[in-house]
């Protein structure tokens, strides 16, 4: 059974499903005054732990720094609270108090007359303390660190001045921003910028993930993320949850869990599936070895690559063991149509993954596969070819699964009618997926997988290192393979489909760090794949 960590890490919840968990506590006796001491004192533990060196440098410091820990030496540090009316305000000025007795400098920055009863009241005990307290950004004092507590997800319109311009000057502070819950200015479920919001370096995440996490919209103003675990129950969680569609973190257990491991003792290449790639075209070679040596990475048993005729050399030179299907051309050097070898149809294949540099030249074999049972992958210039047929008609025809791997131009191409994709990409990638009964993979620095029930699953980290041509091949290829491994097997496969996202951005991550953010190219990346599993 699966600990509770592992399952409140999964979790990812909106503005309202947040509301309503925490209504449920209170409601069961948790006084309010309780749980904002609880939350605050674990964030005020966090706060001691960043040494000094990190506090004076960490505006400075790449984002991947890891959070450094036991060393509560900080006292003497000068840390500015930044307080707003509601209780995310309320948990900046309990971390001001407990700072304040751990012999930080704290200062505190309040610029709201109204503030709620309890916020109020901490203010006021806070002043009895002598720790001084400004209403106006003029007024601040020098610190080594801001902790933001201005907004959390009561955040309800857009932020106007004077606020939104305070906000604007303390982002030009060259110190580093904690925020608390999520960075003031922020949606809680799209992660849109509502007027301005803080430019956090960290931010704790109070209790449950919340969506603008994993908005890529949000990122920059998110910094580096950290669930703060405050004991919510599981029981109310799941009260709360239980009708609504899921959205979930993908996270190394549930990724791994869904892996063709261990093999089972007695097997042959056949029963750990047999994969058909369609890519390729004169213009685009490349792309297909790609495609191929991601595919290697998952272990498939059998691999096939249907190419033009004249790149049959060049593949083979690349992937020895791969049977290379050399196919027709068009006169731009496109596939015309396939041709495959004797006593071999379309459903000698557990999946097909096509799309990878084949041109928009190759319709007609986007077409043959289409009207085929397979599984079926569609990619790149599949999807481009796709788009031109109609993609919801088109696939609603189709007997079996299909997974589209758009980026957001193709998503927008395909789904010319699903609300913009950059707004709130969460929600559109759920609603092209209801509209057009297949699994779809919207890549973006977090990758979104939905399927057409509603269930989402997310990509909680990635590298900016993979936005580079070619790693969306290394993504298909990798994808049709463990696809194809999973034909015999009872994996759902939206499963599979986000154990191989995860398992492509965790090998980005691994590359990154290891060659930096510019050594990831497309064929290293295939490299470093094996490496996520054997680490
Ligand atoms: N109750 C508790 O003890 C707990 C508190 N938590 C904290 O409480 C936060 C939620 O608290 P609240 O519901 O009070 O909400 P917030 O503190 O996020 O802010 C809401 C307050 O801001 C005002 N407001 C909203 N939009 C505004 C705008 N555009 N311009 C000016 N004012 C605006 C509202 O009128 C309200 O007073 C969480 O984010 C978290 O930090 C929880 O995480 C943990 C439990
Ligand atoms: N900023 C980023 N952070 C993390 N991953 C990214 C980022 N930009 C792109 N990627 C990933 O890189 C891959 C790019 O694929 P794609 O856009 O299809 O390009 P190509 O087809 O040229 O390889 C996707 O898996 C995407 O999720
Ligand atoms: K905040």
């Amino acid at each position: 059974m699966q600990n509770r960590q592992e399952k409140i890490s999964q979790v990812v919840v909106t503005a309202v499903q947040m509301r309503d968990i925490e209504d449920r506590i209170f409601a069961a006796g948790m006084p309010v005054v309780a749980l904002m001491e609880k939350v605050a004192g674990l964030i005020a533990r966090r706060i001691q732990e960043i040494p000094p060196t990190l506090l004076q440098k960490a505006y400075s410091v790449p984002s991947n720094t890891p959070f450094l820990r036991g060393s509560p030496q900080a006292g003497g540090s000068r840390v500015g609270i930044l307080v707003g009316p509601g209780h995310n305000g309320g948990d900046a000025l309990v971390v001001a108090r407990e700072l304040h007795f751990r012999g930080y400098e704290v200062w505190i920055y309040s610029p709201f007359s109204k503030l709620k009863e309890l916020t109020s009241q901490h203010l006021q005990y806070a002043q009895s303390l002598g720790i001084p307290i400004y209403q106006t950004i003029e007024q601040l004092p020098d610190s080594d660190l801001l902790i933001d507590g201005l907004f959390g997800f009561g955040l309800e319109r857009n932020l106007t001045d004077p606020i939104a311009s305070a906000i604007n000057q303390l982002n030009q502070l060259p110190v580093p921003i904690y925020s608390i819950d999520l960075p003031s200015g922020l949606h809680t479920d799209t992660g849109e910028v509502l007027g301005t919001a803080i430019r956090a370096t960290h931010t704790f995440c109070l209790g449950l993930w919340k969506l603008a996490f994993f908005q890529d919209q949000a990122l920059e103003y998110v910094g580096k993320a950290e669930l703060i675990d405050f004991d919510i129950p599981l029981a109310d969680v799941k009260a709360v949850l239980k009708d609504a569609p899921r959205i979930k973190r993908i996270t190394p257990a549930t990724a791994l869990a869904n892996l063709p491991l261990p093999r089972p003792p007695v097997t042959h290449k056949y029963k750990e599936g047999h994969l058909l790639l369609i890519c390729g075209s004169r213009r685009y070679a490349g792309g297909a070895i790609l495609t191929g040596l991601g595919a290697r990475a998952s272990g498939v048993g059998m691999l096939s690559i249907a190419v033009p005729e004249s790149l049959k050399s060049l593949l083979v030179s690349h992937l020895p063991e791969a049977l290379i299907v050399g196919c027709p051309e068009t006169e731009t050097g496109a596939i015309a149509h396939l041709q495959l070898p004797e006593k071999t149809d379309l459903s000698s294949f557990d999946a097909i993954a096509c799309g990878p540099g084949l041109t928009r030249d190759a319709t007609p074999i986007v077409q043959e596969v289409i009207n085929s049972d397979r599984p079926l992958i569609l990619d790149a210039d599949g999807l481009n070819i796709l788009a031109q047929m109609g993609a919801i008609a088109t696939l609603k025809k189709r007997l079996a699964v299909t997974v589209l791997t758009p980026h957001t131009g193709e998503f927008q191409r395909l789904f010319p009618d699903v609300p913009d994709a950059k707004h709130d990409r969460v929600q559109a990638v759920r609603e092209a997926a209801a509209q057009s009964e297949a699994i779809i993979l919207l890549k973006g620095a977090r990758t979104a997988i939905a399927n057409p029930q509603g269930a989402v699953w997310i990509v909680p980290e990635s590298t900016p290192a993979l936005a580079r041509g070619g790693s969306g091949d290394v993504l298909t290829g990798l994808l049709g393979g463990l696809l194809a491994q999973a034909a015999t097997k009872e994996i759902p496969i939206e499963d599979i489909v986000a154990t191989a996202a995860w398992w492509h951005s965790q090998a980005g991550i691994i590359a990154a760090q290891e060659r930096t953010e510019l050594g990831v190219d497309a064929f290293t990346l295939t490299q470093y794949l094996i490496k996520v599993l054997s680490n």
